[in-house]
C-alpha cells in the first residue's frame, strides 16, 4: 500500500485575471477551488493510475471538511487526523496573461498529541508499503519532522519518496530515500550555484546520490525532466505539445505518475514516461489531470537514454 503524507493541506484557490496591480483592487474572471497540498495531489494521481492508496495528514475547521469531502467524493482513501482547533489553510494560485503567483497560507497549530497519533499510523507500515513525504512542513512542527519520521520507519524496510525543498529534502538523504524530485530551480538553490547545462544538473544531480537518494528525478518544467536512476542509467524526458492551463501540481503528478509507473513495471524508463505524461497533463489542465488526459499524452513522451 502506498501512504501519502501531507503535513499542511491547503484548499487552493486557483483564479485568472488580465493582469495583478500591487496595491489595487483586483477582480478575478474565473475561480476554481481544488484539494490540494503535494501529498495529496499525489493520492489523486495515484488513483487516477488505479494505485491504492491512503492520504494521511492533519486537517481542521471548514477548510478541512471541503478538503476531506472533495477526496472522498473522487473515491480517494484518507485518514486524516482531525484537529480541534484552527483551519486547514487556502492557497492562492493568481494565474494572469504572463506570470503564476502564489500565496499559500500558514495551515494550523498540530499539538504533540496528535503528532502522536500520526506515529501511531506509521507504526503499521511495513516493507511492502511505500511512504509518500511531500511539502513544506508547517512552521509549528519541527524542520527535521521527516527525517524523524523516516527514522521512525527505517528499520522497517519501507520505501519512502520525498519531495520537499532546500534543508528538509538535504537532511532525509541519510536515509536514503526511495526518490527525491527536486526542480532545476531548487537544486540550484540547495547548491547555492547558478545552473545553466546539462552537465551542471548531472552533476548536482549526482552529488544528491552520493549523499544517499536512490533515484533523483529532476524535473524542469517545460523543459521536460532527467531521471538519474538507482541502476546507474540517466534518462531524460521531453514535454508533448499543449497549453499550459495551471502548473500547479504537475510536479506531485510527475512523483506519482513516477511511482505509479514503478509500481506498474519495475522499469526506470517507463516510470519516467508516466512522470513524464501525467506531470505535463496537470499543466494541461485546471485541476490535477484524468487518467484519460494522462494517457492521451503517453505516446507522445520520448525517453532518451543520455
Ligand atoms: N509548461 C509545461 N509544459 C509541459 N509540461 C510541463 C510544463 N510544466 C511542467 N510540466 C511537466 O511536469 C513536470 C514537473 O513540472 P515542474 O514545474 O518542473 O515541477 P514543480 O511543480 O515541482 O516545480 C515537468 O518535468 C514536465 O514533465
Ligand atoms: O506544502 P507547500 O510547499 O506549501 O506546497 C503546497 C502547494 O503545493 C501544491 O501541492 C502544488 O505543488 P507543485 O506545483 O510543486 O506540484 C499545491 O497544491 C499546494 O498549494
Amino acid at each position: 500500500m502506498i501512504y501519502t503524507v501531507t503535513l499542511n493541506p491547503s484548499i487552493d484557490y486557483v483564479v485568472n485575471m488580465e493582469q495583478l496591480v500591487e496595491g489595487m483592487v483586483n477582480r478575478v474572471s474565473t475561480e476554481h477551488f481544488y484539494a490540494g497540498g503535494k501529498g495529496i495531489n499525489v493520492s489523486q494521481i495515484l488513483n487516477q493510475h488505479g494505485i491504492s492508496n491512503r492520504a494521511l495528514g492533519f486537517i481542521s475547521g471548514f477548510t478541512g471538511n471541503f478538503i476531506e469531502g472533495s477526496l472522498k467524493e473522487k473515491g480517494i482513501d484518507t485518514d486524516f487526523i482531525r484537529l480541534s482547533e484552527g483551519y486547514s489553510r487556502i492557497n492562492m494560485k493568481i494565474k494572469t496573461t504572463t506570470d503564476e503567483t502564489e500565496i499559500n497560507g500558514m495551515g494550523p497549530h498540530i499539538p504533540k498529541t496528535e503528532i502522536d497519533k500520526l506515529y501511531r499510523q506509521l507504526d503499521l507500515l511495513t516493507a511492502d508499503d511505500t511512504l509518500v513525504l511531500a511539502g513544506s512542513i508547517p512552521a509549528t512542527l519541527p524542520d527535521d519532522f521527516y527525517e524523524k519520521m523516516m527514522e521512525h520507519v527505517q528499520d522497517r524496510g519501507v520505501k519512502v519518496v520525498v519531495d520537499a525543498t532546500k534543508n528538509l529534502l538535504l537532511n532525509v538523504l541519510t536515509y536514503r530515500p526511495f526518490l527525491i524530485k527536486p526542480n532545476h530551480h531548487e537544486i540550484a538553490e540547495m547548491f547555492g550555484v547558478t545552473i545553466s547545462t546539462t552537465e551542471d544538473l548531472l552533476q548536482y544531480g549526482n552529488r544528491l546520490k552520493d549523499m544517499g537518494a536512490r533515484n533523483v528525478l529532476i524535473s524542469m518544467g517545460g523543459d521536460g525532466a532527467i531521471l538519474l536512476a538507482e541502476n546507474g542509467e540517466v534518462y531524460r524526458s521531453n514535454v508533448p505539445k499543449g497549453v499550459v492551463k495551471n502548473s500547479v501540481g504537475a510536479g506531485d503528478s510527475m512523483v506519482a505518475g513516477f511511482i505509479a509507473g514503478y509500481e506498474k513495471t519495475q522499469c526506470y524508463e517507463q516510470a519516467l514516461r508516466l512522470g513524464a505524461a501525467s506531470g505535463s497533463a496537470t499543466a494541461f489542465s485546471s485541476d490535477v489531470a484524468t487518467a484519460e488526459e494522462i494517457l492521451a499524452l503517453v505516446k507522445e513522451i520520448v525517453v532518451q537514454k543520455l
